[in-house]
């Protein structure tokens, strides 16, 4: 589907992501995991031809026999939306506040589709529907929304045109955990219906071990260990992974605080 061959991007003075390569099947959930800084995001955004313009990516990322890294700024812009498509962390940052969460859904359609107003208001709503929200938001503001159903809005418009790929860059990080646990059983099912692949990149080993089928561990913009889920959980090859786990609470396989060690 995706396959990402020696990439690096590159700063003024340095090279954050180094060398990677990774591959991304149809309809798989392939989680990127790795601390603060280590290159998750940026590898995401060279994806989509999305770094910043201090940033240069070099390497090659096949889609459909295209190095997208090749490909004009209108080209990709093709791709985005229609095969690519992502959601973030900071989904209010994806919103314009003085526009309704219906011309939003506008913007999208006019760009990509050829539809008439009153089919493009229906696609909206079923959209909208289809991720457990109702008609009546079409004409409200973002700031008249939850978190948890602004991100329901981002993952229904990043749908709508059916990508082959979603990246999906920390969806959760800025929710409370209800609603982050919905907005992932929502992804999960979507990605079940639509058949969509999703690039997942996360903080928590959690959400890895319930949805993800392939994982890829990345330090300081290198991309130490990668397979399947349960191999790289149950038997971390790599001393940084093996950390990693024994830092989320419910991975662990010994808790920091034994009964043994308490007193009394
Ligand atoms: N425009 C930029 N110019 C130079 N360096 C940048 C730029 N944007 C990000 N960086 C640096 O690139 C490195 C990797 O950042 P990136 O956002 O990919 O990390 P991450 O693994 O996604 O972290 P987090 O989990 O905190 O989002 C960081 O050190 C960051 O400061």
């Amino acid at each position: 589907m995706l396959t990402v061959n020696h990439l690096s991007v590159i700063g003024k003075q340095n090279r954050i992501v180094k060398d990677i390569s990774l591959d991304i099947h149809k309809g798989e959930w392939f989680a990127l995991v790795g601390q603060s800084g280590s290159g998750k995001s940026m590898t995401a955004m060279a994806i989509g031809q999305l770094l910043a313009p201090n940033l240069q990516a070099k390497g090659e990322i096949w889609y459909q026999e295209k190095n997208l890294l090749t490909l004009s700024s209108s080209e990709m812009r093709k791709i985005r939306g229609k095969h690519l498509a992502y959601i973030f962390q900071d989904y209010q940052g994806s919103f314009t506040p003085f526009l309704t969460i219906g011309q939003h859904f506008e913007e999208y359609q006019r760009t990509h589709l050829k539809l008439s107003k009153k089919a493009r208001r229906q696609q909206a709503v079923e959209a909208l529907i289809s991720v457990g929200l109702y008609e009546d938001i079409y004409r409200r503001y973002p700031f008249q929304l939850s978190g948890g159903q602004l991100q329901r809005v981002s993952i229904s418009i990043a749908l709508l045109l059916k990508p082959d790929i979603l990246i999906a860059d920390e969806p959760t990080t800025a929710l409370d955990s209800v609603s982050s646990f919905k907005v992932l059983q929502l992804l999960s099912r979507l990605q079940v219906e639509t058949g969509c692949a999703i690039l997942f990149i996360t903080h928590d080993l959690r959400h890895v071990k319930k949805y993800a089928k392939r994982i890829a561990v990345m330090k300081e913009g290198v991309i130490i260990e990668t397979g399947d889920k349960n191999q790289v959980l149950n038997h971390p090859q790599h001393a940084y992974t093996d950390k990693l786990i024994q830092s989320s609470p419910s991975l662990r396989s010994r808790s920091p605080l034994t009964l043994e060690g308490v007193s009394g």
